[in-house]
């Protein structure tokens, strides 16, 4: 079993869990469901930059990240910094994260935040739009068309954006359709944890002009970012090289201000 296969595995049994614990009916009362959506798409189009910086305590492919900061001290900071969005981790098992991350960052701060999850079910979304969420994280490897199409529509209904993930040319032909926002490539190959920005590079010829485009996992450095901007990227995804510093916010200022100069 590939890691993807076991964390798609342990998410079936936490997701039944928490359906039999609090119902969609409950998530709909939350103050949140209700709140305006803030569009990451629109910052991104407008934004010279287009850092997404994420919250990640571990990962399945380094363990250890960060464990000892603050949701809230880190979605100030990366605010403050001048980022496009901010991507929260919610799985606690191979991530360290959790719903109650959403909600800190909420109510820190009103830059869009994705809920970065393994999403297999649609009550997943309605649990993203009750903490807050602005836009979803859908990842083709994990899905079919049919649940693309499904979820999608159900996130977009509720006033959420997807991004929609791929990591090769066969997911890409499967999964593109209108009720998508964003288009994600993720440089890391979730089989085997290998990081090349070569996949963003290949992949970008192949996705339509009108969604906007993120390259995602594996950006350490601006001349990354400066690579993959002629391949039409208009986001970049970053996680570790944020979260390990002891203050991410600093470090994101840091690598925005060497993005503009
Ligand atoms: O990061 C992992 O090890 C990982 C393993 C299995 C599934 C997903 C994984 N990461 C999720 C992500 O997509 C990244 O957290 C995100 O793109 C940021 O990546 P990085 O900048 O390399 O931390």
């Amino acid at each position: 079993m590939n890691i993807l296969d076991k964390i798609v595995t342990d998410k079936r049994k936490e997701v039944d869990l928490r359906k039999s614990l609090i119902p969609v009916s409950q998530l709909e009362k939350s103050v949140l469901f209700d709140y305006p959506t803030v569009s990451l798409t629109d910052k991104l189009r407008h934004s010279e930059t287009g850092i997404i910086a994420e919250h990640k305590r571990r990962s399945p492919s380094k363990s250890v990240i960060n464990q000892d900061l603050n949701v809230q001290d880190v979605a100030r900071g990366y605010e403050a910094a001048g980022v496009c969005g901010m991507s929260v981790l919610t799985d606690a098992k191979y991530f360290g994260g959790g719903l109650d991350d959403l909600l800190v960052a909420r109510a820190a701060v009103d830059i869009p935040l994705l809920r970065k999850e393994f999403i297999i079910d649609e009550y997943q979304i309605f649990e993203a739009r009750a903490h807050g969420a602005d836009v979803i994280l859908l990842i083709a490897a994990i899905l079919d068309k049919k649940k693309i199409k499904r979820f999608s529509e159900r996130a977009q209904s509720l006033g959420l954006e997807v991004l929609l993930e791929v990591h090769n040319e066969e997911e890409l032909h499967y999964s593109i359709m209108p009720s998508l926002d964003l288009l994600g490539v993720n440089n890391r190959n979730l089989k085997t944890f290998a990081v090349s920005l070569e996949t963003s590079k290949k992949l970008s010829a192949l996705i339509p002009d009108d969604f906007v485009k993120i390259s995602e996992s594996g950006i350490s450095r601006v001349e990354a970012i400066q690579q993959l901007q002629p391949y039409g990227y208009q986001g970049f995804l970053i996680g570790e090289t944020f979260m390990r510093t002891q203050n991410p916010g600093k470090a994101a200022g840091e690598f925005i201000d060497r993005m503009v100069i």
